[in-house]
């Protein structure tokens, strides 16, 4: 059964975002549904008062390189780290090993140091699965991790 829309959420419950610095990981495997990605993040940083200039982009090969480069990211001035990633089922089973890779690398990241990690990782069986999930009738991923990016933020400011 499909998710439910990725990008509804209640704005009253997102606090504002205006003193944070994120940073976003963006892999170019896949790039037309990362850029989707990356734009729907972006635009919900800005949306809850996140400046333009305290939003730092990286680009990454593909997303088994979103560990080094998010462990890097979370060493600049940054609140927050969001990985934008986007594997999709090949012939072999290198789609698992990519995906099981990342989603523990990140998890890793999360655990061993201060800055969260937000995985805005798709893993799809199909292209369309992809594109529905990057800003098509499923929602936009790169919302749905903004999001969580800014409550991580704030979380970890009050703790
Ligand atoms: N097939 C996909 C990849 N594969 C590349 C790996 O992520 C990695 O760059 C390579 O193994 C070298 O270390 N990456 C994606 O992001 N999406 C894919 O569908
Ligand atoms: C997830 C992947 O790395 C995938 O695109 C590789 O494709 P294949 O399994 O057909 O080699």
């Amino acid at each position: 059964m499909a998710t439910t829309n990725l990008s509804d959420y209640d704005k009253n419950t997102v606090p504002d975002a205006n003193k944070f610095r994120f940073g976003i990981v963006v892999s170019e495997w896949n790039s037309s549904i990362t850029e989707g990605l990356y734009k729907g993040a972006y635009d919900t940083l800005i949306d809850h008062g996140v400046l333009p200039a305290n939003i730092v982009r990286w680009d990454v090969p593909g997303s088994f390189e979103l560990i080094y480069g998010c462990k890097k990211m979370q060493e600049q001035m940054v609140n927050a780290v969001i990985a934008i990633g986007s594997v999709i089922q090949g012939e072999t089973k290198h789609f698992d090993f990519v995906c099981e890779g990342v989603a523990q690398g990140i998890k890793d990241l999360n655990v061993m140091r201060e800055t969260p990690v937000i995985f805005c990782v798709l893993t799809d069986n199909t292209m369309q699965q992809a594109i529905e999930r990057s800003g098509g009738k499923h929602g936009n991923k790169g919302t749905e991790a903004a999001i969580a990016a800014i409550k991580m933020a704030e979380l970890r400011r009050n703790s």
